[in-house]
């Protein structure tokens, strides 16, 4: 070779090194995409076939097509012929296809607490429930996820450990809500927005707030635009009568928080939720209200301030759905939770809502203990750790309950997955479209099965979940996440690949 031609090899030595270097990492990204232990499928490119797909506007027969764990393209059946050209198809035939849910309130209690649950227990649970993606609530873990330094923590044990999504609110609690900049740093560190209570949360390092505060964490939020949830019951002064209120009863644990504590609460957030509103000091921000029980005072104050352009949502969860206060057997404290689970009556209004969309979405409030602090043998309503365990049976309960009001697949998706998608920030999320993130449950919306001891129940302790005995209606066959086969007819994929989701 001539010298000028060495010359000018030399020189474009960087750019060959550069060139070579690219080639081999996009060789290994995609190797690692398609990992095999991530999914039970072999693939990173398949079509998923069935007669039942809820998509945003209507429901077809027709097919799904995943690559790189993104839904590419989406065909009706009429014209899905000659499209396939040696890509895998799966046929679920009458199986529906749906968008897997989102559980934006669900407490994991890990680092800190792994004996009540664990990122690998909850999120085994998850999948095997259809859920894709669920927000980690702030407290029950220790610490608590209340700074930049604390989320860290989070992170660091969630790496490798969760078979779905799992993004993560921050606490929103004295220490931090007049300390701008600890708010920030929090919110900077990727929480996807905060989570305060207005009365004792039963977690000695999450102290509860009052309107002050939240007043403060709405105008901060404002300039991120991420919500602020809310447990909403404040505590008034109740009096118990010794002898006669007997604590095994569920009437007696019924007396100690009445629905007047959620509207109290609930009244007091509506004199900072204004700041909300278009021109408001906390424009921007967006207040959400957990886990609402109460469908008479309290529902009717909600309704009106979203009348008047406050920004703000709601949520339910299916054990205030499927149970009354009525059938809840003497010293049963599975079925213990705050705010209670009320009357017949009650329940009967709460669906009402949410059929008529005054009620937003759906959550869990999964939030199990160790099978000892529910004190089983003494049966104490009034001590016993108050927390439904539900995280893997919420969508056939949703379904099963909900048939004698009217439910639809439409609706299960809005509750479930387009509404709590938009809370959380998640446009990736949320629908079977192009270009949205393959997050997919796969279920039998017409098979019933007995939640029994021969039932494959992946929650750490399935003794404590008031749901075990029942029979429900909707039996969930394999679930998708970012295009993983992640469960397949009850097993689960060898690794936790779910990602962590930061703001
Ligand atoms: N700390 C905690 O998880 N509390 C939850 N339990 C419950 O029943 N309601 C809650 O807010
Ligand atoms: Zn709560
Ligand atoms: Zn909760």
């Amino acid at each position: 070779m001539e010298s000028g031609t060495w010359r000018l090899l030399i020189s474009m030595m960087p750019l060959i090194l550069y060139l070579l270097f690219i080639l081999y990492s996009n060789h290994t990204s995609q190797k690692s995409t398609t990992s095999s232990s991530c999914s039970l499928l072999p693939h990173d490119r398949y079509w998923i076939v069935s007669k039942r797909i809820v998509t945003p506007h209507e429901i077809i027969s027709g097919a799904v097509e995943i690559n790189g764990g993104r839904i590419i393209s989406l065909v009706k059946e009429k014209d899905w012929h000659g499209q396939v050209k040696n890509v895998p198809v799966i046929d679920y035939g009458q199986a529906v296809v749906m968008p897997g849910l989102i559980d934006v309130h669900a407490h994991l209690d890990d680092p800190g607490r792994t004996e009540w649950e664990g990122f690998p227990s909850g999120t085994k649970a998850a999948v095997a429930g259809g859920i894709t993606t669920l927000i980690d609530m702030p407290l029950n873990s220790f610490p608590s996820t209340v700074s930049e330094e604390t989320l860290k923590l989070k992170i660091e044990a969630a790496k490798g450990r969760i078979f779905v999504n799992v993004g993560f609110w921050g606490g929103l609690v004295p220490e931090n809500a007049f300390n701008a900049s600890m708010l920030e740093n929090l919110l900077n560190a990727g929480v996807l927005g905060l989570k305060s209570f207005m009365c004792p949360s039963g977690i000695n390092d999450f102290p509860m707030t009052d309107a002050s505060h939240i007043k403060e964490g709405l105008s901060i939020l404002a300039k991120y635009k991420r919500p602020l949830l809310v447990h909403a019951e404040k505590q008034e002064e109740i009096e118990l009568n010794d002898g006669v209120d007997d604590p095994r009863s569920y009437s007696t644990y019924l007396k100690t928080r009445p629905p007047s504590w959620e509207e109290a609460a609930i009244r007091e957030l509506l004199t900072v939720s204004k700041d909300t509103r278009i021109g408001g000091p906390a424009e921007g921000a967006h207040l959400h209200i957990v886990h609402l029980s109460d469908s008479r005072s309290s529902l009717e104050l909600i309704k009106e301030a979203k009348g008047s352009g406050d920004r703000i949502t709601v949520e339910t969860c299916p054990h205030y759905l499927a149970f009354s206060a009525e059938e809840i057997p003497e010293g049963d404290t599975r079925f213990k939770c705050a705010p209670p689970i009320r009357d017949a009556p009650n329940k009967e209004k709460l669906w009402e809502a949410l059929m008529d969309g005054h009620i937003d979405m759906l959550s869990s409030d999964h939030s199990p203990s160790a099978p000892e602090l529910k004190l089983f043998a003494e049966g104490d309503f009034l001590k016993a750790w108050g927390g439904i365990s539900s995280l893997q049976f919420v969508l056939p309960v949703t379904w099963s309950y909900g048939h004698k009001y009217g439910v639809t697949l439409e609706k299960l998706v809005s509750w479930w997955s387009e509404k709590p998608a938009k809370l959380a920030g998640q446009d990736m999320k949320g629908a079977i479209a192009v270009g949205k993130d393959a997050d997919i449950v796969v279920w039998e919306p017409e098979e019933e099965f007995d939640l029994n001891e021969n039932h494959h129940v992946h929650l750490k302790h399935p003794s404590i979940s008031a749901y075990m005995g029942s029979r429900l209606t909707g039996k969930v066959m394999a679930t998708f996440v970012n295009g993983n086969l992640v469960f397949d007819d009850g097993k689960h994929a060898p690794d936790a690949c779910g990602t962590t989701i930061l703001a």
